[in-house]
């Protein structure tokens, strides 16, 4: 009840402080005609977005438009630690959920599983964990493959980490691996309780400690984050704060775009957006760029009648060009496995312990302490299967948050689980403890995108499709990543002699016998979670191939004058957190732009 209460008063300061933001901008600066002409129009001012519109910026003989249909970045936001709390906030998060998952064990609710995606500029990346990851050299061969584009491979976009990177980590690999010239920086996990013990036991049960973007190998690796001095560094904060005066780059805050306009050549035209209430159409001279996410990029697609023609005809939608929008979804579905009971509280992040003045004064005088963590966590890995492709294929995020009053009932929020979480910590009130979050980093199974209907604020159908691979070998391989987490913490000295650690068992799977597969695929299902790295639906591929939306220049198949740039165009999802490799497609997107522009003028 507590904690409900806590969420009322903190989602009305958030409601709040929005408002005053829309105040601010709302009603001052609808575009008049004058200005309704831009050479580029950017859609979604998040991730990828404002990459591209800060790079495309670059030339001054570019206007640029960028249209968001959030506001700034809430100041929650900025401080890592409150920054989750505007998961499920209107005002932050567009609310999306799954439809209802047949196969996972809700104990209680609706088997929707939430799906946060951050409505403001920066998008998710003003909402996520800041966990900095690139992901494996060879899921950007994967690409260049599947493209036949060898732009795409590890060996050539390996400079765009490079250009995006102000690398302070915990690794002294700089020239090989990194640099500190891009514009986000990354730092060291700063509050990180139980870490040493953690890469202890790593290293005893026969893994290493390394850098994990240096050149991904198995292992695990201290957690680095996107941070400057503990602040958040969103896309919006790392590339278009410093640059807000440029004059030739417009943006605009709370403006919708519903729909993309081509012509009869299927040109894109200019898109139109409601703002204030009022619907606006601008034109873009030279492109129209799509960065809205692997939600919204498929649903503004589709209502603008670029999709499979079955669907939009069924409902109601006039189709311009067939292609398959919405079909190659894909995600890190993951298990969280904790709380995992440690007998020593200085290994854990305690907050009602840990959270005082003090903490306060290290965070704004020395952008340190415990408001720099993103809720706990202070270590990542990735292992390799039995029937891994040749890299590895499970993804791991440690958390060292103690079980706290409250705790629990915070993760049934977030997870909309009934009070699953709540009864698991209950018992534990006070005590240390861990908890391991296990993904798919290469999963089989695809997902979809729909329509609900042709009213572009409808939320669309998504349905992930967890764990329907034909031979169940997402199941299998997430079951080979449990027991790397029972082996790690239960029978390593460090974990497991030393500090008792013991994973709490799921009363609802005692049935079949804690530590059988049986017990491992109950509790993986109970419930099914993700770590929110949706992406695909607008996937880059060869013309004409079955999944392929965009071509490797990002193009949209049978338009003009139209990209999408955002995570949506991974063809196949990276084994890491998708932030960075976003990033990576807004570099090197905005660049194919640019170069596409620079070859026709020298024509
Ligand atoms: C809770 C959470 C935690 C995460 N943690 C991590 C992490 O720790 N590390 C990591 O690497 N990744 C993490 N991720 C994933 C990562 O943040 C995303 O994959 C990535 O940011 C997606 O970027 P994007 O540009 O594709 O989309 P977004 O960042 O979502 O940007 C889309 C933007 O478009 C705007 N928009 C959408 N539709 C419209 C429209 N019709 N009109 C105008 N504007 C529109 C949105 O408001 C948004 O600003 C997390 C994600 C979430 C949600």
């Amino acid at each position: 009840m507590a904690i409900r209460g806590m969420k009322t008063v903190t989602h009305s300061f958030v409601g709040l402080l929005q408002w005053g933001d829309y105040l601010s901008e709302g009603f001052t600066q609808t575009p008049d005609a004058d200005a309704n002409h831009y050479d580029f129009v950017v859609v979604g001012g998040g991730s990828a977005g404002c990459v591209v519109a800060a790079r495309l910026s670059e030339n001054p003989m570019h206007r640029v438009l960028l249209l968001e249909a959030g506001g700034n970045p809430h100041p929650l936001s900025i401080v890592p630690l409150t920054g989750s709390l505007l998961h499920n906030h209107p005002s932050a998060d567009w609310q999306y959920a799954t439809v209802p998952l047949n196969n996972s064990q809700f104990p209680l609710g609706d088997r929707k599983l939430p799906w946060p995606r951050g409505k403001m500029l920066g998008g998710c990346s003003s909402i996520n964990y800041m966990v900095y990851m690139r992901g494996n050299p060879k899921d950007y061969d994967e690409w260049a493959n599947k493209t036949c584009d060898p732009r795409w491979s590890y060996t050539n976009v390996e400079k765009y980490f490079k250009k995006m990177e102000d690398y302070h980590g915990s690794f002294n690999n700089h020239e090989n691996f990194h640099s500190t010239n891009g514009p986000v920086t990354v730092e060291p996990i700063k509050y990180a309780p139980g870490l040493k013990n953690l890469l202890q036991a790593v290293k005893e049960t026969g893994y290493r400690v390394r850098d994990l973007n240096a050149y991904q190998k198995e292992g695990f690796s201290p957690l680095e984050v996107m941070q400057k001095r503990g602040r958040r560094m969103s896309s919006y904060t790392s590339y278009i704060e410093p640059i807000l005066k440029r004059k030739n780059l417009k943006i605009l805050r709370y403006a919708h775009v519903t729909k993309i306009h081509l012509d009869s050549k299927l040109k894109a035209t200019g898109v139109s957006f409601v703002r204030n209430g009022r619907t606006s159409y601008v034109t873009a001279k030279k492109e129209v760029i799509i960065s809205a996410g692997t939600i919204n990029s498929a649903q503004l697609l589709l209502l603008s009648g670029i999709g499979p023609q079955e669907h939009l005809r069924s409902v109601g939608i006039k189709p311009l060009v067939e292609l398959p929008v919405g079909k190659n979804l894909q995600d890190h579905v993951m298990s969280h496995i904790g709380p995992i009971i440690l007998n020593d509280t200085s290994t854990s992040f305690m907050p009602f312990r840990d959270l005082s003045l003090k903490s306060l004064v290290d965070y704004y005088s020395r952008g340190s302490g415990p408001l720099t963590s993103p809720m706990g966590m202070i270590s990542v890995g990735v292992t390799s299967t039995s029937t891994s492709a040749g890299w590895p294929n499970i993804l791991y995020i440690i958390g060292s948050m103690g079980v706290t009053y409250g705790s629990g009932e915070m993760a049934d929020d977030v997870y909309r689980t009934g009070n699953h979480f709540t009864q698991l910590s209950n018992t534990f009130i006070g005590q240390a403890a861990h908890t391991a979050f296990v993904a798919l980093g290469k999963p089989k199974s695809r997902g979809i995108i729909e329509l609900r209907d042709k009213n572009p604020f409808s939320k669309p159908l998504i349905d992930p499709k967890y764990y329907s691979d034909e031979g169940n070998q997402d199941m299998l391989d997430m079951i080979e990543g449990y027991e790397t987490i029972v082996k790690l913490y239960e029978k390593s000295d460090s974990l497991g002699r030393k500090l008792g650690a013991r994973i709490v068992e799921i009363p609802s799977c005692a049935k079949y016998g804690f530590k059988t597969k049986a017990y491992y695929e109950c509790a993986i299902r109970t419930p099914i979670l993700h770590m929110f790295h949706p992406v695909g639906s607008c996937a880059m591929g060869k013309i004409g191939d079955a999944d392929s939306v965009v071509d490797s220049q990002l193009r949209v198949i049978g338009t003009k004058g139209l990209r999408v740039i955002d995570a949506s165009i991974m063809p196949t999802i990276t084994n890491a957190n998708t932030y960075a490799p976003t990033i990576l497609i807004g570099e090197v997107g905005a660049d194919l732009i640019k170069s596409s522009y620079v070859r026709n003028l020298m024509k």
